[in-house]
């Protein structure tokens, strides 16, 4: 929990001790009060040194702890007492200090750092503000704009930073805790009031103000909804204009509006679901903690349109040498270009002189494959043509290459099938742009080894993608749940909203894109084409099936009308909205496209009607829930919790509502099943409105917490 142990003779040094990174929970704050105040009151101590154990200050609250009762003492009278003792009491800081660990490091006097350390705020993230005296502290340390940067954003600084700042008093390269030692001895004596961060007055001028505001109305447009970062700028209007007592007793009034939110807990529910997708297992009984990942040093990418591009950026940036295979001349030619000019903006961001080209090796040729770990495809959605190329990648590769799809919903079975290699092919689907988006579905089959799907998490990580394993099904997790998104936007359409209403509503719900914008974005063709080769329009639907009913159920045919007109989003400067030329990004709600509905809708007897902002997120967010129970239930995801960090790192999905699975649970189970049955009687042919059978027994069984909807699925499923 944390030990107390005497250096130098007149030094008291307290150890945090609570791996793996030393959170606050109740009995460690109850054990560091305690020997605090042994050491502060102990007539032979002259100085106090605060550290970690294991290299590592603290991560702050323990955050398993919030949303129980609270019990164990306060960080902030034992931060009180710290700071006001006469002895010098100096933080020797290693790995990280954050949230409530830097709040204890600001109430102590002087702060050392390892050069390596990070440090931060990043209490915004879960739905908090630094409710330890934090938000009156920093600013009073390094002034209002810097303060509300970090606090608002929860960014964390390095060391170095950090010394700028005026955040620690020296960095470190060699040892943290004996330069601290030394440091504390040096000090005895010395006058402290300078050094009480709760005794400076942060300066108010006209100038604090316009930041405050400024900073208020960017805070507020970034937030997509989300309370904790405009709270965190009026808990920085408090440092800036009350004295600290009276701050501190609105930062404490801030954080009670919040510690008990929907979205404090989502946030928080959002942290652990991240790390808990790491932990994948599969029916073998191979898991993450007992399945050695290959080496991966090279790696084949082919096909550098869209996807390759980015891709082949994460992998460089990463340290990984890539051979890039694309098909003609001028495909490679621009793949080329647009790699280098990736890599070369990145390099100036960062302030490197030179992007790590060397990596690279651009090729025509797959014969150049030869040595790679592992081969990453991303040519065109064409099953016949991805097969073609997984028999020749077969007989190219070496036979211990790893061989990984990009596709982005086709059969990773069927491709594995044509190797004879299938234990080691699994899906490697990423999300466009490939270089910014966070998340990586890696696609297990039934015939993939665990070796394949560990090499494939591990490399998604040193990507720094937030991996996540999932069965085979046609669009595995993300984009078979979208799938009834868009139908569901799309019916809305036919019955009366337009595309902008839509779009609204669902940013305001806290979604960064409308469903519309995001489909002009991805351009509408890519789902036509889908469409096309999944025989929902073509030579091969019967010429008597009526245009709004296929394969049994209610089919739009809004999106394919565009497309036979050329209008394919963004790219060709119309689609669901309007743009200024093609290829521009600014959304203009469309006269056409009212006029188009309007008489789609009279062609098909349709009497539109006005749809209402809240049937607009029930049918669209209780759709996609449905269909994850039916995701649960086939064992396509292993945990709700899988489900929702699919959406938050690969669809926009607003974080402070958890996801789709979890915003379920928060609506309550039985009001989202009573909705899909409102839903589904009114639209008897969408099939997907009914309640899935798992959403109803979970319902008969009590609308049971998230973690343990699993326990309640009947038939655990052999893909996860
Ligand atoms: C620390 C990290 C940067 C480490 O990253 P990495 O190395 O990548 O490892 P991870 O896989 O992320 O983590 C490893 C392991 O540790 C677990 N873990 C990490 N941090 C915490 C944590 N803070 N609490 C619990 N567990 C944690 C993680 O889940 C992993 O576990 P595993 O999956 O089982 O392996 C990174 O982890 C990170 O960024 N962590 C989060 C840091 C953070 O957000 N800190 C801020 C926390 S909020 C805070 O500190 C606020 C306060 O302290 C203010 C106190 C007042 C607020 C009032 C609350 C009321 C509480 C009740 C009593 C009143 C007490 C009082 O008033 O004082
Ligand atoms: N575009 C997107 O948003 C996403 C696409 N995907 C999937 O990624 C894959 C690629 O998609 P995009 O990059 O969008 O396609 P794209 O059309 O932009 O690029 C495909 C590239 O593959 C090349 N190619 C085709 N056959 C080849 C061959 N035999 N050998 C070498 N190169 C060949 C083409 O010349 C082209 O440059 C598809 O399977 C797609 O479903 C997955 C996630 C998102």
């Amino acid at each position: 929990m944390a030990r107390y142990s005497r250096t130098e003779g007149t030094i008291a040094l307290i150890t945090l001790s609570n791996p793996p990174v030393n959170a606050l929970g109740a009995a460690v704050r109850r054990t560091i009060t305690d020997i605090m105040h042994r050491a502060l009151t102990d007539g032979e101590v002259k100085a106090v040194v605060l550290c970690g154990e294991n290299g590592t200050f603290c991560a702050g609250a323990d955050i398993r702890e919030f949303g129980k009762p609270p019990s164990g003492p306060a960080l902030v009278p034992l931060i009180h007492d710290m700071e006001a003792s006469e002895k010098p009491v100096v933080a020797a800081i290693e790995g990280v200090a954050l949230g409530g660990g830097l709040e204890i490091a600001l109430g102590c006097h002087y702060r050392i750092a390892h050069a390596k350390a990070r440090l931060g705020f990043p209490e915004v993230m879960l739905g908090l503000i630094p409710g330890a005296g934090g938000s009156q502290r920093l600013p009073r340390l390094i002034g209002i704009p810097a303060a509300l940067e970090l606090i608002t954003t929860g960014r964390l600084v390095s060391a170095q930073e950090a010394l700028k700042l005026g955040i620690v008093d020296q960095v470190v390269d060699g040892n943290t805790i004996e330069t601290a030692v030394k440091f504390a001895l040096n000090v005895i004596g010395r006058p402290l009031l300078s050094r009480r961060l709760s005794e400076r007055t942060p300066a108010f001028s006209v100038d604090a103000a316009a930041v405050l505001e400024e900073g208020m109305a960017r805070v507020k447009q970034r937030a997509r909804g989300a309370f904790a970062p405009v709270v965190c700028v009026q808990a920085l209007r408090a440092a800036a204009t009350l004295p600290y007592s009276r701050g501190m007793e609105t930062e404490e009034q801030l954080i009670n509006t919040l510690i008990d939110s929907s979205q404090a807990r989502a946030l928080q529910y959002c942290f652990f679901a991240q790390r808990n997708a790491r932990k994948w297992s599969l029916p073998s009984g191979a898991r993450w903690n007992n399945s050695k990942p290959r080496a991966v040093h090279r790696v084949g990418v082919v096909g550098l349109g869209t996807m390759g591009r980015g891709i082949t950026v994460s992998l460089v940036k990463a340290g990984i040498s890539v051979v890039a295979v694309e098909m003609e001349e001028k495909q490679m030619d621009l793949g080329m270009r647009a790699v280098l000019g990736m890599l070369e903006r990145d390099a100036q961001r960062r302030g490197d002189t030179r992007p790590p080209t060397h990596l690279l090796t651009f090729t025509l040729s797959l014969q150049q494959l030869g040595n790679v770990d592992l081969v990453i495809e991303a040519v065109f959605e064409d099953m016949a043509l991805k097969k073609c190329l997984f028999t020749e990648l077969c007989n190219v590769c070496k036979p211990s290459t790893l061989l990984c799809t990009n596709t982005s919903g086709l059969d990773v079975d069927a491709l594995a099938v044509v190797t004879h290699r299938r234990s080691l092919v699994v899906g490697m689907h990423f999300f466009a742009p490939a270089n910014v988006m966070k998340l990586l579905e890696v696609v297990c089959g039934p015939h993939s080894s665990a070796e394949a799907v560990a090499t494939a998490m591990t490399l998604g990580k040193r990507l720094g993608k937030v991996g996540v394993v999932v069965g085979n099904c046609p669009g595995f997790v993300g984009n078979r749940m979208m799938k009834l998104y868009l139908d569901q936007a799309y019916f809305l359409l036919e019955e009366g909203a337009a595309p902008e209403q839509v779009d609204q509503v669902l940013e305001e719900f806290g979604f960064t894109m409308g469903i519309f914008k995001v489909s002009d974005l991805s351009g509408l063709d890519v789902g036509w084409r889908v469409r096309k080769a999944s025989g929902l329009i073509g030579p091969d639907v019967n010429p008597k099936t009526p245009s709004r009913w296929r394969q049994g159920c209610r089919y739009s045919p809004l999106p394919d009308l565009l497309c036979e007109q050329g209008h394919l989003g963004q790219k060709s400067g119309r689609g669901w909205y309007l743009y200024e030329t093609p290829g521009g990004k600014e959304p203009k709600p469309d006269p056409a496209m009212h006029r188009f509905l309007q008489e789609y809708r009279s062609r098909y007897g349709l009497t539109p009607r006005h749809v209402h902002a809240h049937e607009v997120i029930e049918r669209c967010t209780y759709a996609m829930a449905n269909e994850g129970f039916r995701i649960l239930e086939e064992g396509i995801a292993a945990r709700a919790e899988d489900i929702d960090v699919i959406y938050v790192f690969g669809y926009g999905w607003p974080r402070h509502r958890g996801g789709p699975m979890f915003h379920a649970a928060q609506v309550g189970l039985a009001t989202v099943l009573q909705r899909l049955e409102h839903y589904h009687q009114l639209h008897p042919d969408v099939p997907h409105l009914q309640p899935s059978p798992l959403l109803q027994r979970l319902v008969e069984a009590g609308s049971p917490p998230v973690h343990h909807w699993r326990e309640h699925v009947q038939h655990l499923h052999s893909y996860l």
